[in-house]
């Protein structure tokens, strides 16, 4: 039996067969040449001595199933943006996270700010994708790539002017990550086989991260309090899906974790 992960991964491949037969990556590729160049993200996350947040579009999880309707996916987003948030990631896994390519493009015309596409990216056509429908930046999930496969992709992203987010769960997989040439690594905290959540993750992995490496703590994020801790394991940035999506007023809830991530107290961990 294999793991949620290659689940997941089989089914995100026969969605992916049926667009590539309806739409040639050389027309992906017109699109993508007529658009505005993707937001330098890198820069933003790294700008400022604070915390940022990044704020998640996130309509289901395989752990919990259904966890918001969603209405207007660019609303939420703009409410996101004017919480504070300096990235929004969006889901576009359609089987299991209950996401799409549609739901990347309304957020990216509704916000200013970086947009990340949420999905298990495979194949360069899936990055195309990504920058054709509005990504600045693409999840990249280490435990799902051989290395040659993820040092390609990771290519692949940098020439289209987009950044890469590399997700890792392990001191190993870190070296992984850095060998093929990341520049913003996501811990997340949420193990991929069992997908139990357990934040301790963050601070063992962390250390390995190099320091030009943007550092993102991924997942479990439930209110200031878990920001602190993750800003206080060494976190530039924190994600956060689930506790926004299920919130009643985003706006303010995106405020206070920016906010709590901006204390006085975390200047002496933040360089
Ligand atoms: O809802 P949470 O616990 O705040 O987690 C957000 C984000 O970290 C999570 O959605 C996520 C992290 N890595 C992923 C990879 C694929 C799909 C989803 C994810």
């Amino acid at each position: 039996m294999g793991t949620v992960l290659d689940t997941i991964i089989a089914g995100v491949r026969e969605d992916l067969a049926v667009r590539e037969a309806a739409t040639p990556l050389a027309e992906l590729k017109d699109r993508v040449a007529r658009r505005d160049s993707a937001i330098d993200a890198y820069a933003r996350l790294r700008k400022g001595g604070a915390l940022s947040v990044i704020a998640e579009v996130k309509r289901a999880s395989p752990s919990k199933g259904a966890l918001a309707t969603i209405a207007d996916p660019a609303a939420l987003a703009s409410e996101y943006e004017a919480g504070g948030a300096t990235m929004i990631s969006v889901l576009t896994e359609q089987r299991r996270f209950g996401g799409s390519l549609d739901d990347l493009a309304a957020v990216r015309k509704a916000v200013d700010i970086p947009v990340l596409r949420k999905d298990f990216i495979v194949t360069p056509y899936q990055v195309w994708e990504a920058r054709a429908y509005g990504a600045d930046v693409v999840l990249l999930i280490v435990a799902a790539l051989e290395q040659t496969v993820l040092e390609s992709l990771i290519e692949r992203v940098h020439s289209l002017g987009m950044a890469a987010l590399v997700e890792v769960h392990t001191e190993q997989e870190v070296e992984r990550a850095v060998v093929a040439g990341a520049r913003i690594i996501g811990v997340n905290v949420r193990n991929l086989k069992t997908l139990d959540v357990d934040r301790d993750v963050f601070a063992a992995v962390a250390p390995f991260i190099p320091d030009h490496i943007v550092k993102i703590a991924e997942s479990g994020v439930r209110d200031a309090h878990d920001v602190v801790e993750y800003a206080r394991a060494g976190a530039d940035a924190v994600l956060v899906g689930e506790a926004l999506v299920t919130d009643s007023t985003p706006r303010l809830s995106v405020a206070n974790l920016v906010a709590a991530g901006a204390h006085p107290s975390l200047r002496a961990v933040r360089h």
